[in-house]
C-alpha cells in the first residue's frame, strides 16, 4: 500500500496528520458532479431510512443509506444486504477511480452510499467492522452541498494502539462537491468520524449531499478462516 506522502505527491490536496500512525488526505473538487448527474443520483435514494439497532434500541438512521458490493455485512446491529456494484453507475465509476488513485494493490470492493437532506447527519463512529481489511484505507467522494466532517481522537484506545494513537489531534473539514477524502494508516482505530448536524454558521448554503464511502472487505474465505482460529 502506498505511503501517505506518496499519495499526497500523486494526488495533491492537503495531507492532515491525525496521530503518529493516522492521516487523512483531502483533495478538493476531485470528481465534481453536474446538476443533472446529481439529480439522477439523488433519485436513487431508498424510499425509507434504514431501521437500525443501536444499544438495543430500534431507531431510524438520520440519513438514507444503501450498501453496494459483493458482501453483505453486519452494520450497527443489522445485516445490510448489499447490491452488486455495476461499472456503469456513478458508484462503479468512482470505485474504479478511487482504486486507480490509490495505486496498484488497492482493492476497495464495497460502497456505502449516503444521501443527506440538510437536516440529516451521521453520528461519530469508526469504520471498523470485523469483515474489513484493517490496513486498507477508506476513500469517500462527496457530491452536492458542502458539509462539515469531523475526526476526533477516541477517548480511550486499547494499550496495543497507544503508540499509533500518540499525538492524536482532532480535525474538522468541509467536504464539498467532488471532494475526495482518504482516511489511512490506523485512522479507524485511533479516531471516530462523523457528519454533524448543520449549524447556521456552517460554511455554504444548506442543500442536499450524497457521499460514497469505499472500503475493502476481506474475501469471504478469509473471514471464515479467521473465525475458526478464535
Ligand atoms: O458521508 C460521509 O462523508 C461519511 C460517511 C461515513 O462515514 C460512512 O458511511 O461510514
Ligand atoms: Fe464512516
Amino acid at each position: 500500500m502506498m505511503k501517505a506522502t506518496e499519495l499526497h505527491a500523486r494526488l495533491g490536496g492537503t495531507l492532515h496528520t491525525l496521530s503518529a500512525a493516522s492521516w487523512a488526505l483531502h483533495v478538493s473538487r476531485w470528481r465534481p458532479s453536474t446538476p443533472a448527474r446529481f439529480d439522477a443520483e439523488w433519485e436513487l435514494h431508498p424510499a425509507e431510512r434504514r431501521e437500525v439497532v443501536v444499544f438495543n434500541r430500534r431507531c431510524y438512521e438520520n440519513r438514507y443509506s444503501r450498501a453496494f458490493g459483493d458482501v453483505s455485512y453486519a452494520y450497527a446491529g443489522q445485516v445490510a444486504q448489499a447490491t452488486p456494484i455495476e461499472s456503469t453507475t456513478a458508484c462503479g465509476e468512482l470505485l474504479s477511480e478511487c482504486n486507480e488513485a490509490l495505486g496498484s494493490g488497492s482493492d476497495l470492493n464495497s460502497c456505502l452510499q449516503n444521501w443527506y437532506e440538510p437536516d440529516h447527519w451521521l453520528g461519530d463512529h469508526r469504520d471498523d467492522e470485523r469483515a474489513l481489511v484493517p490496513s486498507a484505507p477508506v476513500a469517500s467522494v462527496s457530491w452536492g452541498a458542502s458539509r462539515r466532517f469531523t475526526l476526533k481522537p477516541r477517548k480511550k484506545v486499547p494499550a496495543s494502539l497507544e503508540a499509533d494513537a500518540a499525538d492524536s489531534v482532532p480535525l474538522e473539514l468541509y467536504l464539498g462537491d467532488g471532494d475526495l477524502l482518504i482516511m489511512g494508516g490506523s485512522c479507524q482505530q485511533t479516531h471516530v468520524h462523523g457528519v454533524p448536524k448543520r449549524r447556521k454558521k456552517d460554511e455554504g448554503e444548506p442543500g442536499r449531499r450524497i457521499s460514497w464511502t469505499f472500503r475493502q472487505f476481506r474475501a469471504p474465505g478469509d473471514l471464515l478462516a479467521r473465525k475458526r482460529k478464535r
